[in-house]
C-alpha cells in the first residue's frame, strides 16, 4: 500500500454523532487505524480539545465546526459532513484554511421524501389526534375532516434533490403537486411551479419545506406566511429548524388556522438521545413530532457511511476534491510511478509561478499537473518522478512559499 504523507496509523481520524459502523469499516480497510468514535455530538470544550490533533474528521448535523472550533484543528486535512446539510461547518472559513468539506448529497434523498409522505397521509387523515385520543382509553370514531390525499395539493417549497422526490411519490398517490423555488428547476411529472411562494401556500393543502439553511431560508415560514396558507392547511418541516417561526407555528396551531404540522428539524434540538427535548410543540395532538430522523433509516445511514469514508480516503490517499462542498474540486487519476505533492494556497497573483520556480530549479521533469482555483483558494497537484527523500525537500520548499495554506506529499 502506498504511504500518505505520514503513515496512515499516525493519521487521526475522528468521527462524531454514531456514524454508521460503514464509515470505521471503510477507513480499516483503506489502512487507518487510528480512529476516535463518540456516539454523541461533543461539548464545545471536548470538542475543541479532540480536534486539536485530528487530521479527518467526521461529524452529522449537530457537530458545529464554526470558526474558533476551525482555529483549534491545526492539523485537519478534511472534514466530512455524514448527512446531506453542511450548514453546521463554516465552510468559509474552512476553504480559508484549505480545508475540504465532503458530504453525502443523496444518501437519505429517498428517506426523508418517505417520511414526509408517510406524514401527509397521516395528517389528512387526522389520525396523530385519533392516536393520542386511543391513547387516553378515548374513541373517536369519525370521518369529520379526513380526507383522501387523492386530489389534494400539495405545495413542495425546495424542489431540489429530496423535493423532486416527495413530488414523484405524492403524485403516485394521485396528488397535485405545486413547488416553489428560487432556481428554475424542471417539472417531473404533472408537477407545476407556483409564481411565487405566496401563491403555493395559498393553494396547497398541505406545505412541505425542503430548503437548505441559508440566511434567505432563516424564518422564511412565520407569522404572515403562515396566515397566507389556507385555513385548515398543514405544515410538513423536514428541512431545518431555522427555517420556521416555531412560536407562529404554535399559535397558528392553537388558533386552528393550520389544523396540523409534522416537524423533524427544530431551532434548538438537543445534543444527544440523554438530553430534553423542550418546544412550544410539545402536547399538540395534531402535531406530529419525531427527533431529526428524515435520514435516519438503516439503508441512509450505511450508505452514508460508505460514501463520505470513500471521499475523505480518497482525498487523503489521493488528492481528488471531487464533489467537495466549498473547495476547488479535482478528480485525479493514480500516481503510481511518481511522487504527488498537493499544494493549497491563497489564490494570489504570482503564486503559482512560484510553485513551478520550485520544480524548475530542482530541474525535475513534471509527470502530471491538476489545477484548480475558487476565488479564495488555488489547488495544485504535481506529480513528479523522484525519490522519496527528495519529494519531502520539494513538499518543504513549497510550504515556505508565502500565502500557503496546505502542503502535503503522497508517495
Ligand atoms: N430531516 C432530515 O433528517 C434531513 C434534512 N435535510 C435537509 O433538507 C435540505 C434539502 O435537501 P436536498 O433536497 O438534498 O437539497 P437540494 O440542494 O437538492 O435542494 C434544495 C432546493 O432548495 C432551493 N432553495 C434554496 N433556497 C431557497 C429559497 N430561499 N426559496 C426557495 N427555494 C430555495 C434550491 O434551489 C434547491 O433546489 C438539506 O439542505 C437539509 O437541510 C436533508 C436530509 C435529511
Ligand atoms: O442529512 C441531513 O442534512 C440531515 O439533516 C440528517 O442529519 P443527521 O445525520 O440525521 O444528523
Amino acid at each position: 500500500m502506498k504511504r500518505t504523507s505520514y503513515p496512515k496509523e499516525d493519521i487521526k481520524v475522528l468521527l462524531l454523532e454514531g456514524v454508521s459502523r460503514s464509515a470505521l469499516d471503510t477507513f480499516r480497510h483503506a489502512g487507518y487505524s487510528h480512529i476516535e468514535f463518540h456516539e454523541k455530538a461533543l461539548p464545545e470544550d471536548e470538542l475543541k480539545r479532540a480536534i486539536a490533533d485530528a487530521h479527518i474528521v467526521g461529524i452529522r448535523s449537530r457537530t458545529h465546526l464554526s470558526e474558533e472550533v476551525l482555529a483549534e484543528a491545526k492539523r485537519l486535512i478534511a472534514v466530512g459532513c455524514f448527512c446531506i446539510g453542511t450548514n453546521q461547518v463554516d465552510n468559509v472559513t474552512a476553504e480559508k484554511l484549505g480545508v475540504p468539506v465532503f458530504n453525502a448529497p443523496y444518501s437519505n434523498t429517498r428517506s426523508v421524501a418517505e417520511l414526509v409522505i408517510a406524514e401527509t397521509i397521516l395528517l389528512i387523515r387526522r389520525i396523530p389526534e385519533k392516536n393520542a385520543e386511543c391513547h387516553r382509553g378515548g374513541w373517536a370514531k369519525s370521518a369529520s375532516g379526513s380526507f383522501e390525499v387523492r386530489d389534494k395539493v400539495l405545495g413542495i417549497v425546495g424542489y431540489g434533490h429530496i423535493g423532486t422526490q416527495v413530488g414523484v411519490l405524492a403524485e403516485s398517490l394521485g396528488m397535485r403537486v405545486i413547488f416553489y423555488d428560487i432556481e428554475p428547476k424542471l417539472s417531473l411529472g404533472n408537477a407545476r411551479p407556483a409564481a411565487s411562494l405566496d401563491e403555493l401556500l395559498k393553494r396547497a393543502d398541505v406545505v412541505t419545506l425542503h430548503v437548505p439553511e441559508t440566511p434567505q431560508t432563516k424564518l422564511m415560514i412565520g407569522n404572515a406566511q403562515l396566515q397566507r396558507m389556507r385555513a385548515g392547511a398543514m405544515l410538513v418541516n423536514a428541512s431545518r429548524g431555522t427555517v420556521v417561526d416555531i412560536e407562529a407555528l404554535a399559535t397558528n396551531l392553537r388558533n386552528g388556522h393550520i389544523s396540523g404540522a409534522a416537524i423533524d428539524v427544530f431551532p434548538v434540538e438537543p445534543k444527544g438521545n440523554d438530553d430534553p427535548f423542550v418546544s412550544p410543540l410539545v402536547g399538540m395532538d395534531n402535531v406530529i413530532l419525531t427527533p431529526h430522523i428524515g435520514g435516519s433509516t438503516l439503508e441512509a445511514q450505511e450508505n452514508i457511511g460508505i460514501e463520505v469514508a470513500s471521499k475523505l480516503v480518497r482525498y487523503s490517499d489521493n488528492g481528488s476534491t471531487l464533489s467537495a462542498v466549498n473547495f476547488p474540486e479535482v478528480s485525479l487519476p493514480g500516481h503510481p510511478e511518481s511522487r504527488r505533492l498537493l499544494h493549497i494556497h491563497r489564490n494570489v497573483p504570482g503564486i503559482l509561478s512560484r510553485i513551478n520556480d520550485v520544480f524548475s530549479r530542482a530541474k525535475i521533469n513534471i509527470d502530471g499537473q491538476y489545477l484548480q482555483t475558487s476565488p479564495q483558494v488555488g489547488y495544485v497537484v504535481i506529480d513528479v518522478s523522484t525519490s522519496e527523500e527528495h519529494a519531502v525537500a520539494l513538499k518543504d520548499e513549497l510550504a515556505a512559499i508565502p500565502d500557503t495554506l496546505r502542503a502535503r506529499v503522497l508517495y
